[in-house]
Order: C-alpha cells, then structure tokens, then sequence
C-alpha cells in the first residue's frame, strides 16, 4: 500500500491532509493510553461534505494510510468493499448535526469507562478551570454535563437515543462502559477538548478515590 502522499491512493489534497491528521491524532491518542487494541475511532469531514474515517478494527496508535477510508455523508464506502468504523454512523450524526463540525474523535480511557459505570445519567464537571476548553465556557464557575448514553452494539439505535440530547452539548458524551465522543471545528479544536475532558475526567476519578 502506498504512503500517504501516493496519489494512486489519495487523489485529493485535502483527503492527503486529512489522513496525515488522522493519523497524528490516534498517535497522540494512543500515547494518553486511551485506544487499547483496536479502540477509538477518528474522523475529519472533507470540503465536499465526504468523510476521511479510521477503517474498522485497526490500532488507532499504529494508523497507515490505508487505515484511513473515505465515506459519504451518510457513512456508505465510496471504494466498494472498504469497511468503514463499525460507529461511522455517531460521527455521521454528529456532523449533521452540526455545520460546524469538522473532526470527531473516539477513545475508550480508563477514567471513561470506570465513571460511566457507577451509574448516573450524566456526569456534571464544576469549578475546574479547564472546563473552559469547552465551546461557549468562559468561567470555571460553571456547570458542564456530560450526558453518560448506555452502551449499545446496535448503533443505530444508539444514535436515536443520543439525537434528542445533541443540542446544546458542549462538552461531547460518555457511553456507558465504552468510552467519548467529542468533536470541534478542526483536528486541532477536537483534540483540545478530548484532552480537556480526558484530564476532567481523570480529576474526577481521583477525587472519588480520595473520598
Ligand atoms: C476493542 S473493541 C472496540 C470497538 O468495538 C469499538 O467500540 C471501537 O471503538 C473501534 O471500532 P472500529 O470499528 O475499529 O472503529
Ligand atoms: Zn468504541
């Protein structure tokens, strides 16, 4: 399989940049430890509204070029027999959802998965001063909710459960046992805010311990 810049694989200059930021970005996620084995998925949308997505079932740490497909607005391959992320369809809605939306990132860390399992609907993150990586979030004297969906290996029915509670998310959601979704205008925003709410999180995780 060709590099990244094989123009046999990667016509366009922007699928080029998008894959190249793809896999910088599971490389950064994996060194956080939050893609064990084959976790996390990651996503760029393209100025013709196709997507750059992390082909199902790869280290996310470990990406090539051809780790990385392309898919059309609704998730279906534009290369016949390409296998896109088995949750295509979470970073389709997200985008549809979203105009602004241009990177949707995926990880299973330890502190997500632990949290999500001690029940609850939500976790509230208040006072930390990191919370205002998050868009719209000036003060640390506020309250960001997380909203915590349970886990589904039917991700269509998944996605119909997050729907109603997509406006107004800022910070992105937990699935229960599994792991975040978090998004933002570009690579670089997405990563900012995974990372945000990775250490907020990881806060929250201490904390509880300590009690
Ligand atoms: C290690 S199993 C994880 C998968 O079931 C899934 O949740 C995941 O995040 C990766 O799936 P993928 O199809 O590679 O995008
Ligand atoms: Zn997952």
């Amino acid at each position: 399989m060709g590099g990244v810049m094989d123009k046999a694989v990667f016509p366009a200059g922007a699928y080029c940049r998008a894959v190249e930021q793809i896999i910088a970005a599971g490389r950064r996620m994996d060194r956080f430890g939050w893609v064990p084995a084959t976790a996390g998925n990651i996503s760029i949308r393209l100025p013709d509204g196709n997507l750059a997505i992390t082909r199902s079932g790869g280290h996310k740490g470990l990406l090539g070029a051809d780790g990385v497909i392309c898919v059309d607005a609704a998730g279906r391959p534009r290369a016949a027999g390409d296998r896109p992320s088995a949750e295509t369809l979470l970073h389709c809605q997200i985008y549809a959802h979203d105009p602004q939306a241009g990177a949707v990132l995926h990880g299973h860390s330890v502190a997500s998965t632990v949290l999500s399992r001690l029940g609850g609907d939500a976790l509230v993150l208040d006072g930390y001063e990191v919370q205002k990586v998050f868009a719209g979030q000036t003060t640390h004297a506020a309250r960001v909710r997380v909203p915590i969906f349970d886990n589904d290996q039917d991700i269509a029915r998944l996605s119909g459960v997050v729907a109603p509670h997509l406006d107004g998310m800022r910070a992105g959601y937990i699935i229960r046992g599994h792991g975040v979704y978090v998004w933002g205008a570009d690579m670089d925003t997405a990563l900012a805010r995974l990372e945000g709410l990775e250490f907020l999180l990881a806060c929250e995780l201490e904390e509880r311990k300590l009690r």
